[in-house]
C-alpha cells in the first residue's frame, strides 16, 4: 500500500444510500430455491473457521465446534480458542497496518467499504445468510433482514462519514483553519454478540472506516457467519492487518487487549454486566494507557409497549406478536413487558393468546416456522429458570406457553404470564427470549401507568406507545423521555432501520452512541484543528504602544 498523505479535507461525492428492501423468499421463488441450495451446501460440511491475522490464517490447534441451534446434531464448525499470544499478534498486526490505513485518504478507505456492501449483496449474501439462518437459528425473513441491515450499515456509514470529514472550521482572510478528523492513535477492539450479523460485522468496520486498525472478537455463537463476513472485507480489499478476527475466550481477548498501552478503544454490544465489567477493569488499568480509551456499549433492554385505552387492538396485537417472538425475542429491542388498560385486554386476551400458541416452533429452514429456537443450552436453562419462577410466585399467571425442549435443538415456545404485582422481577429483568410479561391497568391511569414504565426496570432502550388520542402520544413523549433511546408509536420497539431510526439507548442500555448516525462515527475520530497564518504577525507592540 503507498502512503496518500493525510487526508483532512476534499469531500468527493458519495453515493445516496437506500435501504436494502426484504425479498419474499415464497416457496418456490428463485430467491429461496437458490438460497436453500446455498443453505445444503453449508449443511454438508463441517467448516474450519480460523483466526485471521494480518492476513494469514492460522492453525486451529484447541478448537470448539459450532452446531445448528435448532438442530444440535448438525455440526456445523470449529473454530480455534485463542491464546494470549494470539491476541498479542492480532495487536501487532493492526499497530503494524495503522501507518498507512489511518492516512490512506478517506474516500480510497469508503470504497472498500462500499465494494464490502456490493459484495454481501452480491456473490455472497446467500451464504451469509445460509450461516445465519443454521448457525444463528434466524427464518428466512430474520435472516434476510439482518443482512440487509449489513448491506445497509456499510453503504450508510459512508454517507455519514463524508458529514464529517466535510465539517471543516470557518476561516477568515489571511487565516486557514482546518480539522483534521484523525482515526485514534492506537487499535480498537471491537467485541461483538450472537444475535446480528449486521452489527458482528459493523463494528469492526465503523471505526476502521474512520482509518483505525482493530482486533475483532465475534461472539463464539455467530462464528460460522462472522468467517463470511471476514472473507467479505477481504474481497472488497481491506489491507490485511486492518481488521484482525480472533476467536476465543471474552475475558481472555480483553483482558490482553487491556494490558496493552495502544487500546485506544472498544466498542462493545452485549450484555449490561459484561460491559459494566469491561468498563471497571480498563478504569483499573488508567495509568498505563497513552490517550483515554474510548468506550462505547450497546447493551441490554426491557423494552416496554404501553397501550392506551385508544389504541387499535389488532395493530397491538401484531406489535407484540412480532415485536416479542420474531427471532425468539433475542434481539436488544424486543417487547418483553406490556402495560394494557382493562378495557382493551378484555378484546385483546383471546385473539393474542391464540395466535402466540399457534406460532410455529422449530426448523428455520421450514417455511412455516415463526420461532426458532434459542442461541444454546444455557439460553434455555436460563429461560427455564425465568418460567419456573413465574410458575412458583402467585403473583403470576402463564397464559400460553410455559415449556421448553431439548431433544433436537434449543426451544422455549413463545409465552405469555400476566402479572398482578408491577414492580415483579418479570416487569423489570431482560429475558432475551420468547417471554412477554402483561400487566393490565385500570383505564384511568395512563399517567401513573407511564411512571411505572419509566421506573420500573434499569434499562432504558426502546418502547412503544400505542393510542389514537393525540393528548395521549403527547403525555407519553413528554413522561418517557428519558424511558428509552428509540420511542415508536403505533409501531413495535424492534427493526430499527439504518438512516431512519438510529438506534441505542442510556441507563443500563448503554452509552446511546447511536448506531446508524453521525455521532456513531464520531466517537471513533479525535480532532486536531490545524490553524495556517498566511501573513504572521512582524511586530510583537500592540497599536496604543505608539
Ligand atoms: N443495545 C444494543 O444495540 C444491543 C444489540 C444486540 C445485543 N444486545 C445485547 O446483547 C446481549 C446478548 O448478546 P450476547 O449473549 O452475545 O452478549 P454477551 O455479553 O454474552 O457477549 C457479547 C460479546 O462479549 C464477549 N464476552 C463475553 N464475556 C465477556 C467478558 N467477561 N469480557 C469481555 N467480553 C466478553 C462475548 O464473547 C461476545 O463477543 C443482550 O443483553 C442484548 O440485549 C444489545
Ligand atoms: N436493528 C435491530 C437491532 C436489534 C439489536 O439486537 C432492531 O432495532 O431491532
Amino acid at each position: 500500500m503507498t502512503s496518500t498523505g493525510v487526508s483532512v479535507a476534499g469531500n468527493p461525492g458519495v453515493p445516496e444510500p437506500v435501504n436494502e428492501q426484504p425479498r419474499d423468499y415464497a416457496p418456490g421463488s428463485p430467491e429461496a430455491v437458490r438460497l436453500l441450495e446455498e443453505v445444503n451446501r453449508v449443511r454438508s460440511r463441517v467448516r474450519d473457521l480460523p483466526n485471521v491475522i494480518a492476513g494469514e490464517r492460522f492453525e486451529l490447534g484447541e478448537t470448539a465446534d459450532v452446531v445448528a441451534p435448532h438442530d444440535r446434531t448438525l455440526h456445523l464448525g470449529r473454530f480455534p480458542v485463542a491464546r494470549a499470544e494470539q491476541v498479542n499478534a492480532a495487536i501487532d498486526a493492526a499497530l503494524a497496518a495503522r501507518h498507512d490505513w489511518s492516512r490512506m485518504a478517506w474516500w480510497d478507505r469508503a470504497a472498500v467499504f462500499l465494494r464490502a456492501a456490493e459484495l454481501a449483496n452480491g456473490k455472497y449474501r446467500d451464504e451469509l445468510l445460509a450461516t445465519t439462518m443454521l448457525g444463528q437459528s434466524k427464518t428466512f425473513h430474520q435472516a434476510e433482514i439482518d443482512i440487509n441491515e449489513l448491506v445497509d450499515f456499510f453503504r450508510y456509514n459512508v454517507k455519514l462519514a463524508s458529514q464529517i470529514y466535510q465539517t471543516q472550521p470557518f476561516s477568515v482572510t489571511g487565516v486557514h483553519n482546518t480539522m483534521d478528523h484523525r482515526p485514534l492513535e492506537g487499535f480498537v477492539l471491537a467485541l461483538t454478540p450472537f444475535n446480528f450479523t449486521a452489527i458482528a460485522g459493523n463494528l469492526p468496520a465503523t471505526p476502521a472506516l474512520m482509518g483505525n486498525v482493530v482486533v475483532w472478537k465475534p461472539s463464539e455463537k455467530s462464528a460460522l457467519s462472522s468467517e463470511v463476513v471476514m472473507r467479505v472485507f477481504e474481497e472488497a480489499g481491506l489491507p490485511p492487518g486492518v481488521i484482525n478476527l480472533v476467536h476465543g475466550d471474552g475475558g481472555l481477548v480483553t483482558a490482553t487487549a487491556q494490558a496493552s498501552e495502544h487500546l485506544a478503544g472498544i466498542s462493545f454490544t452485549g450484555s449490561t454486566t459484561v460491559f459494566r465489567n469491561i468498563w471497571q477493569s480498563t478504569a483499573q488499568n488508567i495509568h498505563h494507557y497513552r490517550a483515554y480509551p474510548r468506550l462505547v456499549g450497546e447493551t441490554g433492554g426491557k423494552n416496554a409497549v404501553v397501550a392506551h385505552p385508544s389504541a387499535d387492538p389488532q395493530a397491538l396485537l401484531v406489535a407484540l406478536v412480532r415485536g416479542a417472538f420474531e427471532y425468539q425475542g433475542q434481539k436488544c429491542t424486543a417487547a418483553s413487558r406490556t402495560y394494557i388498560p382493562r378495557s382493551l385486554w378484555k378484546e385483546l386476551e383471546a385473539p393474542l393468546l391464540e395466535t402466540s400458541a399457534g406460532l410455529q416452533v422449530g426448523d428455520v429452514v421450514d417455511h412455516r416456522t415463526f420461532v426458532g429456537a434459542v442461541i444454546d443450552r444455557n439460553a434455555v436453562d436460563r429461560l427455564q429458570g425465568v418460567i419456573d419462577r413465574a410458575k412458583a410466585d402467585p403473583a403470576h399467571q402463564i397464559l400460553v406457553g410455559g415449556t421448553t425442549s431439548t431433544e433436537r435443538g434449543w426451544f422455549v415456545d413463545p409465552t405469555i404470564v400476566r402479572t398482578d404485582d408491577p414492580t415483579a422481577f418479570t416487569m423489570s429483568e431482560e429475558f432475551f427470549g420468547p417471554l412477554l410479561a402483561v400487566y393490565v391497568y385500570d383505564d384511568a391511569d395512563w399517567e401513573r401507568t407511564l411512571d411505572l414504565v419509566d421506573g420500573t426496570s434499569q434499562y432504558a432502550l426502546s418502547c412503544s406507545v400505542f393510542a389514537n388520542d393525540r393528548s395521549a402520544i403527547i403525555t407519553a413523549l413528554d413522561r418517557l423521555r428519558d424511558t428509552a433511546g428509540m420511542t415508536y408509536i403505533n409501531d413495535k420497539p424492534t427493526g430499527a432501520t439504518m438512516g431512519q431510526q438510529s438506534f441505542g439507548g442510556g441507563r443500563g442500555s448503554g452509552t446511546n452512541d447511536k448506531t446508524g448516525s453521525v455521532l456513531a462515527l464520531q466517537r471513533w475520530v479525535s480532532g486536531r484543528f490545524i490553524k495556517e497564518n498566511m501573513a504572521p504577525d512582524l511586530d510583537w507592540t500592540y497599536p496604543y504602544m505608539g
